[in-house]
């Protein structure tokens, strides 16, 4: 099998190339690379503590994050959550995985108790990788890192996620 090396950073138009739920590792390592890269951008004066996100949807495009800190601190908003924002207002509902980056050496970066409820909207059964700065990673489900959880569907919401010219 033969797969392309880069995943590019999207705009508006998703790009179409899928290989299923399973990511293989270089692509894993290039997400993990592009988490890293937007950690670069974290606005963290108080906390000094930088995150990035990268984002893989279902059509393959990367769509990155970081950490927004605030003067009125509680206004902050974490890197898994800008990254799956920016996807959302660019019409994509649809995920693989998520990389998530810190400058923590000795621990995988592990996404808070909201994060892990806002990555979960979108499904419990994609993979999210906490990494490290020496690239190694953790591969956990949705599901692992948030079990018996709540969603769309308990609300009877099976539609939510449909982008909406398709619903
Ligand atoms: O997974 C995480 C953990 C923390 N942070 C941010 C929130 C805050 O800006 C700073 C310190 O908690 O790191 C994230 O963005 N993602
Ligand atoms: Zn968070």
């Amino acid at each position: 099998m033969h797969f392309v090396l880069d995943l590019f950073v999207c705009g508006a138009q998703p790009r179409h190339r899928c290989w299923g739920s399973h990511v293989p590792d270089p692509f894993v390592k290039k997400l993990i690379q592009q988490s890293q890269e937007a950690k670069q951008a974290a606005y963290c004066p108080y906390s000094k503590f930088r995150v990035g996100a990268a984002l893989l949807t279902l059509d393959d495009c990367v769509i990155t994050g970081c950490n927004v800190e605030n003067a009125c601190y509680n206004l902050g908003i974490c890197a898994e959550r800008n990254a799956i924002s920016k996807a959302v207002s660019q019409g994509y509902r649809s995920f693989k995985a998520i990389a998530i980056a810190s400058d923590l050496e000795e621990q995988f970066i592990s996404p808070c108790g909201g994060c892990r409820q806002f990555i979960r909207e979108f499904g419990s059964k994609w993979d999210v990788y906490l990494s490290k700065p020496d690239g190694s990673y953790l591969k956990m489900s949705v599901d692992e890192l948030l079990p018996v959880s709540f969603g769309p569907e308990d609300l009877s919401m099976k539609k939510v996620l449909a982008i909406p010219h398709e619903a």
